[in-house]
């Protein structure tokens, strides 16, 4: 059963994130993101509860005006680090930070590499049937190929995420 923490996780990102649309053509509310990418961790197997809220809130930070001490007073300090490790410092050039996944993919816990491939997983499924609102053909081919590099270096984190994260890829003539 869904314990009050984690249905506490879902309601905080679906407030927070309630005027935010993804790119694809329909606009679909930013929430799908998020619960798509938590449903991603519990396919493959996930029951870690601070893994699966983090991945609930991993955008929150970055994409809203939470901060990660919000995250901590609200949902403790195990999942306010995780979500840290998994945003993106937006002070820095969008090139630094595409730069910095690469590098920092390598380097973080197992259970941050965990939603950070779910995540991935979810924007490619997504730019396999979409072409997000302003971006040209070059620009979601260019984020195959950046993605692939990101994964490459979080391999040996989860076999089933992997698997179908390298569908894709090969699909894309990447493997
Ligand atoms: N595929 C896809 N992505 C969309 C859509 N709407 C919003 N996004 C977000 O866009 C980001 C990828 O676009 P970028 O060009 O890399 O980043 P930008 O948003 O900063 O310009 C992802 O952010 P992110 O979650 O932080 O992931 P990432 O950049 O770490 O991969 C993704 O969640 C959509 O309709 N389809
Ligand atoms: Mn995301």
């Amino acid at each position: 059963m869904a314990s009050l923490d984690f249905m506490k996780s879902l309601q905080f990102a679906a407030q927070k994130h309630s005027k935010q649309r993804r790119k694809d053509p329909e606009g679909t509310p930013y929430v799908n993101h998020v619960i798509n990418v938590c449903t991603n961790l519990v396919e493959a197997g996930i029951e870690d509860e601070a893994v699966l809220m983090a991945a609930l809130l991993h955008d929150v930070v970055e994409d809203t005006d939470t901060t990660v001490g919000d995250v901590e007073q609200l949902f403790g300090t195990d999942v306010a680090s995780l979500v840290h490790e998994v945003t993106d410092d937006k002070s820095l050039e969008k090139a630094e930070r595409k730069r910095l996944q690469i590098v920092n993919a390598a380097r973080s816990t197992r259970r941050a590499n965990l939603i950070k491939l779910a995540d991935k997983l979810d924007n490619l499924r997504d730019l396999q049937i979409n072409t997000p609102h302003g971006w040209t053909e070059e620009r979601r081919e260019e984020y195959f190929v950046w993605a692939k590099q990101v994964v490459d270096n979080l391999r040996g984190t989860n076999e089933q995420l992997e698997r179908e994260l390298d569908e894709i890829f090969s699909q894309r003539n990447l493997l």
